[in-house]
């Protein structure tokens, strides 16, 4: 059971710091937005590559761009231990994952919550981790999804049958109150941004999340 809180409810003028905060979580979740595929605008390339240099734990990065096919990779060579693309924004996602996966990079797809993944299950041999998104990807602070579930199982069952080591992560509206259920559902590495960054004590919090986690693994 992983923990990846999202730095973007960290302070931005302060990320070192606000690194630091998170020094006990297996990942920082670099929410990468480029205001065209997701209606927000937050940190890119040159941004990854300083926070890469300072921070204690790996870069968890989730694009939410267009034409990652083109920008992905850089990512990976930037710094990101774990790169996350979307499957509604890439035109090929075979090969795409294979040059992440070639970069020395953990390789995610992400998926929105409208879209289906049973499309794309025969994409598993090449991924490392598939995101399914419990809040419209964006903003941070939304509420919960909790109907993002049922698929959550399917990717979990889907793995399950595929085998080797594919992680399921979530993210959006993630807290000790909606955690549970999400591990129950198959999920196993979770992005937290406001439940962390909002608490007083970021590092309880990334240890109470990993505790209700654990104790409802799937
Ligand atoms: O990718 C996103 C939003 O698009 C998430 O990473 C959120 O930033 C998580 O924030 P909380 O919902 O946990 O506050």
């Amino acid at each position: 059971m992983q923990i990846s809180p999202s730095i973007l409810s960290a302070d931005f003028a302060n990320l070192e710091t606000e690194l630091a905060r998170i020094a006990n979580a297996d990942w920082a979740h670099v929410d990468v937005m480029d205001g065209h595929f997701v209606p927000n605008l937050t940190l890119g390339l040159p941004i990854v590559e300083a926070l890469a240099r300072v921070s204690p734990i790996p870069l968890d990065c989730h694009l939410m761009i267009e034409d990652p096919d083109r920008w992905a990779p850089m990512y990976a060579e930037a710094g990101g231990a774990s790169v996350t693309f979307h499957i509604e924004a890439a035109r090929d996602p075979r090969t795409l994952a294979k040059n992440l996966r070639g970069l020395g990079a953990r390789a995610g797809m992400a998926i929105k919550p409208n879209t289906p993944f049973a499309p794309y299950e025969d994409l598993l041999p090449d991924l490392d981790m598939v995101l399914v998104m419990t809040v419209e990807p964006g903003f941070g602070g939304q509420s919960f999804m909790a109907d993002q579930m049922p698929k959550v199982a399917q990717v979990r069952e889907a793995v399950r049958r595929h085998g080797g080591e594919i992680w399921v992560q979530v993210d959006g509206g993630v807290s000790a109150k909606t955690i549970e259920e999400c591990a129950e559902a198959g999920a196993d590495v979770f992005v937290a941004g406001s439940a962390v960054y909002g608490a007083e004590d970021a590092a309880a919090a990334v240890d109470q999340l990993r505790a209700l986690a654990t104790a409802h693994a799937h």
